[in-house]
């Protein structure tokens, strides 16, 4: 058996969760591709399972999960895949892996489970508070729980949704996406800056953000209004330049944590 896990990540945690999944699905003799969703250049038709996950964003999904879906996906003739929806979260709900999973079903694929996963605050320097090692330490122990019990399930022939109001989430689907597609686009214009005394024009933004948002003009770095609020600009500049709402902060990226011991 073959399956893809497919994610978008900005600071690490839908990775993170999608290595997860792997090494739950190797142990069960799948082989695994996991993919960073700019990546993708395969079929579905590979594939007896594809995972897909996403970061949450005001309660749902990126835009740039939905994109993929309609760009990759949507018009691929093999519909009998078993699909599997995900998005992690770091505060309140998320209604994202249910909207990606109403997205998917439309275009008549089966998606045979769909959850969320509550991982550490990475945005602390704009939104709630960074989380403690403990809550952190219990956060990675829940993933791997939620997503061994997912997987045990869905092996048995009994996959698991989950069970989310109906009225939430259509309220939550029609008021955030048209919330977001309101400020994200904008979101580096309105909420950072790069200090340039700190910035050495590396590039490393430029490069790797995944929406192709930021430019350097005048030796200086600006940003375009097609941003997807991902911050990973923010974590990865290797001089710790960004200023977020004008304040400088402690960089997070869990590219490189380990999170299954
Ligand atoms: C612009 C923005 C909006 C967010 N909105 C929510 C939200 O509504 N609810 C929530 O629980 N987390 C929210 N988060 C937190 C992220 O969903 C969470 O940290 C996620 O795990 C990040 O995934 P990534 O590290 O793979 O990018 C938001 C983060 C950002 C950057």
């Amino acid at each position: 058996m073959k399956a893809a896990i497919v994610y978008f990540s900005g600071t690490g945690n839908t990775y993170k969760v999608a290595e997860v999944f792997k090494e739950r699905l190797l142990t069960a003799n799948y082989k695994v591709d996991l993919v960073d969703i700019s990546q993708w250049s395969s079929k579905l038709r590979d594939y007896d399972l594809f995972i897909i996950g996403s970061p949450t964003y005001s309660k749902v999904a990126s835009a740039k999960v939905f994109n993929f879906i309609d760009e990759y996906i949507e018009y691929e003739d093999n519909k009998s895949k078993d699909f599997i929806t995900y998005t992690t979260h770091s505060w309140g709900e998320s209604y994202g892996h249910m909207t990606l999973k109403k997205h998917l079903n439309k275009s008549g694929y089966n998606v045979i489970s769909a959850q969320s996963f509550l991982m550490p605050n990475g945005f602390y320097m704009m939104n709630h508070e960074k989380n403690t090692e403990i809550e952190i330490q219990s956060m990675y122990r829940d993933v791997i729980k939620k997503i061994n019990n997912m997987m045990e399930f869905y092996f048995n022939g009994k996959p698991q949704i989950d069970k989310k109001s109906i009225i939430k989430q259509v309220l939550f689907e029609t008021m955030y996406k048209a919330l977001n597609k309101g400020w994200i686009p904008n979101f580096a214009n309105k909420y950072l800056k790069v200090d340039g005394d700190k910035c050495t024009l590396c590039t490393l933004c430029v490069k790797k953000c995944p929406n192709h948002n930021i430019k350097i003009r005048d030796n200086k770095i600006i940003f375009n209004d097609h941003c997807l609020a991902c911050a990973k600009c923010l974590n990865i500049c290797p001089k710790n330049a960004y200023l977020a709402k004008n304040k400088s902060f402690e960089q997070y990226n869990l590219v490189n944590t380990k999170i299954i011991k």
